[in-house]
């Protein structure tokens, strides 16, 4: 596969083949969702959780990011390398510019940052910078505490509509990509028809531009709590790992994966 780029998700995008997008912090996962074709991979702050062992995604540094950003990197052929910046990275231009350099350096093609329109400003000076930056919206696990739990976003109408101009505006600000967490489908298809960048969806039905999970949650490794209801067990009819991550793949390209049954 030649190497994906925003160019590549743009025309994605626009011939409606959808993306697909999986977490790795190391670089034999790397190498593996490279092998399954995967165009994103996602370093997420949510290593805090599954790798860490923390019950939020709060104590991750910019240190752990760039840290397996290096090891993710080792492991990449051809996948955009999207890196999260974590929980007080990027509380204004100056910290988000320092922040997004150890990430650059350490192999991100691009960084992921949470909040809503107050991001704005942020997302000038990153893009100015050479910086492509995607914008998550809707469920934000960074503001857990804010929110009172891992909750569905947007089910009111007053909500919705905040969130869909958050997502034009971010646009607006200079956002490559969007990623809409946990919000209800009729809202995740309205934001993906109302801006012309590519929109990727968690617990965001099917009518996004694309689709990530947690690899570890695919695989059904993880341990603990009760799985969010977007989550699907890929190995559950596989012999292995890659061929899970294959039937991944092939399931977000024919627009199997998310089924109703994972939508909210
Ligand atoms: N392993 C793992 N997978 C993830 O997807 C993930 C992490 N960790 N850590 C960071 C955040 C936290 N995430 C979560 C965690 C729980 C729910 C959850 O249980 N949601 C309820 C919503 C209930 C409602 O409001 O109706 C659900 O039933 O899915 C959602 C997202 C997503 N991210
Ligand atoms: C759940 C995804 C979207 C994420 O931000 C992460 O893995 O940290
Ligand atoms: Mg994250």
């Amino acid at each position: 596969m030649p190497n994906v780029t925003l160019t590549t998700l743009s025309k994605l995008k626009q011939t409606g083949e959808k993306i697909t997008c999986l977490t790795a912090y190391d670089a034999t996962f790397s190498q593996l969702v490279n092998e399954a074709g995967v165009e994103v991979i996602l370093v997420g702050d949510s290593l805090g959780m599954v790798l860490q062992g923390n019950d939020s995604t709060l104590p991750v540094t910019v240190a752990d990011m760039a840290y397996h950003t290096r090891a993710v990197k080792r492991g990449n052929s051809s996948a955009l390398i999207m890196v999260d910046l974590p929980f007080m990275s990027y509380p204004n231009v100056d910290q988000a510019l320092a922040s997004s350099a150890q990430l650059m350096q350490a192999g991100a093609h691009m960084v992921k940052l949470e909040g809503a329109g107050w991001l704005a400003p942020i997302i000038k000076a990153l893009v100015q910078n050479g910086v492509p930056v995607c914008a998550h919206l809707g469920l934000t696990p960074q503001a857990v505490n804010l929110l009172g739990g891992y909750k569905v976003q947007g089910r009111l109408d007053e909500q919705a509509q905040v969130i869909l101009d958050d997502a034009k505006a971010l646009e607006a600000a200079g956002a490559s990509m969007l990623l809409l967490e946990c919000v209800p489908s009729v809202l995740a298809n309205a934001i993906t028809e109302a801006v012309s960048v590519p929109v990727i969806g968690i617990g965001a039905g099917s009518g996004t531009d694309g689709q990530v999970l947690v690899v570890h949650d695919m695989l059904g490794l993880t341990r603990g709590h009760r799985q969010p209801r977007f989550v699907k067990n890929f190995m559950l009819d596989q012999q292995d790992v890659p061929g899970a991550l294959r039937a991944y793949v092939e399931a977000v390209k024919k627009v199997e994966f998310p089924a109703a049954e994972h939508e909210f």
